[in-house]
């Protein structure tokens, strides 16, 4: 595994690439990471879905309309972009703060499915890709029906989802079990900060 500094190497952070089946926590993760990691960059993907209750504009997406999101690709700002849960929703990491982030060697967290993941690998070929998987998977059906922001259908097509994404694990760089949140948040710190050049 390659866990170098990246571009203009000598940094501590690392470009740490997330993945994992709907309702894992990864928002949760991703909320306890940029409270650990002052300097973190976490990448705003833009996406056509509607925003869920207490989720900001800008802040965990940028929620933009179907005709936005084609001019985004249309102008080939994004740097990698997916069609998520067979059609639901659309979703893409824009390519100008990622790049710049990683130019000033601040760690960067990239949050994608796993498309997403395979993707950025290519083009950021330095980053580290986590998966992040539930203890099992009744933990994850009662957290996707605990969340209870979805209906019913849309529950099953996150269920479909994430059959096919649990059995890619092998394909990551790294696994982090999301049993306890502090844990797996702690795990992720190591991923993305070099500790020991006493970064942190
Ligand atoms: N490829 C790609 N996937 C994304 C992006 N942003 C979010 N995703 C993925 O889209 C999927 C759906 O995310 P979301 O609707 O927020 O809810 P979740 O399914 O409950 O995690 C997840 O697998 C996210 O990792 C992006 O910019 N690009
Ligand atoms: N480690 C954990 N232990 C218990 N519940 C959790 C844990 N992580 C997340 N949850 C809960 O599971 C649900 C789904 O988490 P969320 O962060 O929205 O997942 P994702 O972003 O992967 O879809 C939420 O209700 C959240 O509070």
């Amino acid at each position: 595994m390659n866990t170098g500094g990246g571009p203009g190497s000598g940094h501590a952070g690392r470009v740490v690439v997330l993945s994992g089946p709907s309702a894992v926590g990864k928002s949760s993760v991703v909320r306890c990471l940029r409270e650990r990691v002052p300097d973190l960059y976490f990448s705003v993907s833009a996406t056509t879905r509607a925003p869920r209750p207490g989720e900001v504009d800008g802040v965990d997406y940028r929620f933009v309309t179907p005709a936005e999101f084609d001019r985004l690709v249309e102008q080939n700002e994004l740097l990698e972009w997916a069609d998520i849960h067979g059609g639901l929703q659309r979703s893409g990491t824009p390519a100008a703060p990622v790049l710049a982030a990683t130019r000033s060697g601040r760690p960067v967290l990239i949050e994608v499915d796993l498309a997403g993941a395979r993707a950025i690998k290519k083009a950021l070929p330095e980053a580290v890709t986590v998966f992040l998987a539930p203890p099992d998977w009744e933990t994850l059906q009662a957290r996707l029906a605990g969340r209870g922001t979805e209906s019913a259908d849309v529950m099953q097509r996150r269920l479909a989802t994430a059959r096919t994404e649990l059995a890619a694990q092998g394909d990551f760089d790294a696994v982090v079990v999301n049993g306890r949140l502090e844990t797996a948040c702690s795990e992720l710190v190591s991923l993305l900060v070099d500790t020991a050049s006493g970064a942190v």
